[in-house]
């Protein structure tokens, strides 16, 4: 057996979710000198969940295709369209069979072997818990369960689905996007590996839901298989989490709301990585060049990935959540249960209440946020932050020292640790070869020379025709910075919410309780698509925030105040930075946009942030992140201050109005804060273009 690894405090372990005496499982150390094909090959056994009837693929197909609710969805679409029931039906048939699974051993097999070669060759441990693992195990046989990763890599879906395989779990079956149905063999290999292939964006799609919905709702009505989603949506190019959709989510948990099933088991996994495979290619799609179309050639061309060092990674398996017990208090199933219990009535087509939509978005939020609570931080992220602390003319100029990085991660690294961060640090980390060591990993970002270290800059000894353009330099240094904020970004959930008490002391201008609240709440609405809030949890992540603070020494709080300790101001001065680089980005160009078409928005806000960097009013390379850019249009759409309207965003006057007055409040208070609103008159007189505020500190 692999040895275990004990990991640190228990304290930080009832944090994620971790059991007592958790333990740390390395799945290569034992494959490391074994016989690949023998695993491959090795017996599979799993225990199923009690009440599952055995169903083919084909029989499951036939369930959802005879189902009373697809009938009455064909027939009303076939009304709304003027083409016969049959016709609909038919088109119902193709798009099962485009997004079907077809699970077989033989090919989880062949993926099995090929897996434990690739593993092998490009990590030096993949480690899980494996308390959460016979937990889950012991889960798949009591209730239908649902597998909710956060998403970060490719890696992420083959390794859950090998250290199921490994410990005689059932096999999961994925929710994948279409796209990736489309390569060829291998799009193949993976529907036979237990992925069904969604569309990307459904839209209104009314038939192609109701096929989708009927799927999901079956499998996890049947318990065939665990149904394993990424809540997330797609890979999170930040490394940040990202703002859960609703659609798989309500579909897995309708059979419960309709009393279909007794209770649905949620496990959140986190995953977490030293170093990420797609690094670079997530990053310079931020910076607007466009994904590679998902083929088996490009797969087989990036096969050089192979050549390199990605460290270790870590699948954390989190506690098991009841939704029967999630869902107390909060859904009401009574409307459902005056409804005579044969299958014509339960089938009905019905919208999900107000009460039941709530209810999704609690828990993927609450899931998302227990991802977040379970991934393990190694030193590189906290590394990433205090060197993002560095203007990028030093780090790409002078550098930093290494004794100075040295000590400032020891000190962030307690500070982690009382905001209750799991770490996972090497013994002797801070032995200046252990640094190294996290460096030399990481050389696509950073390098070292005499005792200081650098960020790398892309291209660097590629020979050019022409020198390079201002704004390409502004490129070249954009993408290792993107990296490094990405890999800070890893940590950035600890310290968010004592970050934003922080600037809201700021903005506040007051030690008042009543008015940090408020100031807080008005941060967590704008900042709600960059960080993870659950919904109606403000007061609690503002106690919670007072109670780090405290905890850490950096604030005294009573009932009526919250006040900077003496000595305090290190951490305050830290956590404000901390955020400045998303507060900085939240800013709009000056010049007006003639239009602000969706398809325009994104490149026009890139240029402008670029020539802002080149002019030097801008320090933060962040604002040109596309995911940055959408998250701050998302604030604006959220505080009713732009509407879309077809494909052009329009500014809400009387909403400008209401948000300008109560920031000018604030901006009252405190000359230190300048919000600044701003809306551009198009030439037609009328308001055309776009604001967005700014927070200077
Ligand atoms: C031994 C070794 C083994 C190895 C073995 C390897 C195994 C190898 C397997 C490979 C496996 C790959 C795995 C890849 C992993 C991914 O590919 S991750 C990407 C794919 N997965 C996901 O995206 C899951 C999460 N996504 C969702 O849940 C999304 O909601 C959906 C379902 C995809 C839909 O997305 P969308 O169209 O963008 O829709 P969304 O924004 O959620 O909602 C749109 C609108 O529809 C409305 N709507 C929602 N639900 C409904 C409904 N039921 N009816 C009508 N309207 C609805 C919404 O209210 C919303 O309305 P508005 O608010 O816009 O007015
Ligand atoms: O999530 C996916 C498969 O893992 C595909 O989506 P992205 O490539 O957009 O991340």
């Amino acid at each position: 057996m692999p040895t275990p690894l004990k990991i640190p405090s228990c304290q930080q372990r009832h944090a994620a979710g971790l059991m007592e005496d958790e333990t740390w499982v390395d799945l290569l150390k034992e494959k490391k000198d074994g016989c690949d094909l023998s695993h491959a090959c090795r017996p599979f056994n799993p225990q199923t969940y009690s009440g599952a009837s055995h169903c083919t693929t084909a029989e499951l197909n036939a369930a959802v295709l005879e189902s009373h609710f697809l009938h009455r969805v064909a027939t009303e679409v076939a009304m709304e369209t003027g083409v016969t029931v049959k016709e609909v039906k038919e088109e119902a048939r193709s798009i099962l069979e485009e997004m079907s699974q077809n699970l077989q051993l033989g090919f989880v097999r062949l993926m099995g072997f090929v897996l434990t070669k690739v593993l092998k060759r490009i990590f030096t441990g993949v480690f899980f818990n494996m308390d959460g693992l016979n937990t889950l195990q012991q889960a798949v046989k009591e209730n239908p369960v649902i597998l909710m990763p956060n998403h970060r890599s490719y890696v992420d879906f083959l390794v859950i689905s090998y250290i199921l395989f490994t410990y005689d779990i059932p096999l999961p079956v994925i929710a994948a996007g279409i796209p990736l149905a489309g390569m060829s063999i291998v799009g193949e290999i993976l529907r036979r590996s237990g992925a069904f292939f969604i569309r990307r964006s459904i839209g209104s799609d009314k038939l192609y839901w109701a096929v989708l919905s009927e799927y999901v709702r079956s499998i996890v009505r049947g318990g065939f298989a665990p149904v394993e989603f990424y809540v997330e949506g797609l890979r999170s190019r930040t490394l940040k989490s990202l703002t859960p959709k609703l659609g798989m989510m309500q579909m897995v948990l309708e059979p419960y709301f309709k009393s279909e099933v007794f209770d649905i088991t949620l496990v959140p996994i986190s995953i977490s990585y030293d170093r990420v495979l797609e690094e670079s290619l997530l990053v310079h799609e931020l910076l607007g060049v466009p994904k590679p179309k998902e083929s088996t050639a490009g797969l087989l061309k990036a096969s050089r990935v192979l050549q390199e060092d990605y460290g270790s990674m870590h699948v954390n398996f989190g506690r098991p959540l009841s939704v029967r017990q999630l869902c107390e208090g909060r859904i009401n199933r009574g409307h459902y249960n005056l409804i005579p219990r044969c299958r014509t009535h339960v089938d009905l087509v019905q919208s999900p209440t107000a009460q039941e939509q709530a209810c999704v978005s609690w828990i993927a939020h609450r899931v998302v946020r227990l991802q977040e609570q379970g991934s393990l931080l190694g030193p590189w992220p906290l590394m990433a932050c205090l060197l993002l602390r560095a203007p990028a003319a030093v780090l790409t100029g002078e550098g930093l020292p290494w004794r100075q990085l040295r000590e400032e991660t020891l000190w962030l690294r307690r500070l982690a640790l009382d905001f209750g961060a799991l770490l996972k640090f090497p013994g002797q980390w801070n032995n200046v070869c252990c640094l190294f060591s996290v460096s030399d990993l990481h050389r696509s970002v950073v390098q070292r020379k005499e005792g200081r270290i650098y960020l790398v800059e892309e291209e660097r000894d590629i020979p050019r025709k022409h020198p390079l353009s201002p704004e390409e330099g502004v490129l070249r240094t954009a993408a290792p910075l993107l990296m490094l904020a990405a890999y800070q970004n890893q940590c950035l959930h600890i310290f968010v919410r004592p970050a934003m008490l922080a600037v809201a002391a700021r903005i506040a201008g007051s030690t008042q309780r009543d008015e940090l609240l408020a100031a807080f709440c008005f941060l967590q609405v704008v900042f709600s698509n960059e960080f993870i809030f659950v919904p109606g949890r403000s007061h609690q992540d503002f106690e919670e925030a007072c109670s780090l603070l405290e905890k850490c020494g950096a604030v005294q709080a009573d009932r009526q105040e919250v006040t900077v300790a003496p000595g305090g101001q290190e951490v305050f001065s830290f956590l404000q930075e901390l955020l400045q680089p998303f507060i900085h980005s939240y800013q709009v160009p000056r010049s007006p946009f003639q239009v602000l078409t969706e398809k325009h928005f994104l490149p026009t806000v890139r240029n402008k942030a670029t020539n802002l960097i080149l002019s030097g009013d801008l320090g933060t390379y962040e604002a040109l992140s596309s995911d940055t850019q959408k998250n701050a249009l998302s604030a604006l759409r959220r505080l009713e201050a732009a509407t879309k309207l077809r494909n052009e965003y329009k500014v809400n006057l009387a909403a400008v109005r209401r948000i300008g007055d109560a920031l000018c409040e604030w901006l009252d208070r405190n000359t230190f804060i300048v919000l600044k609103v701003l809306f551009i008159t198009a030439s037609n007189g009328s308001l055309k273009a776009f604001f967005f505020s700014s927070l200077s500190l």
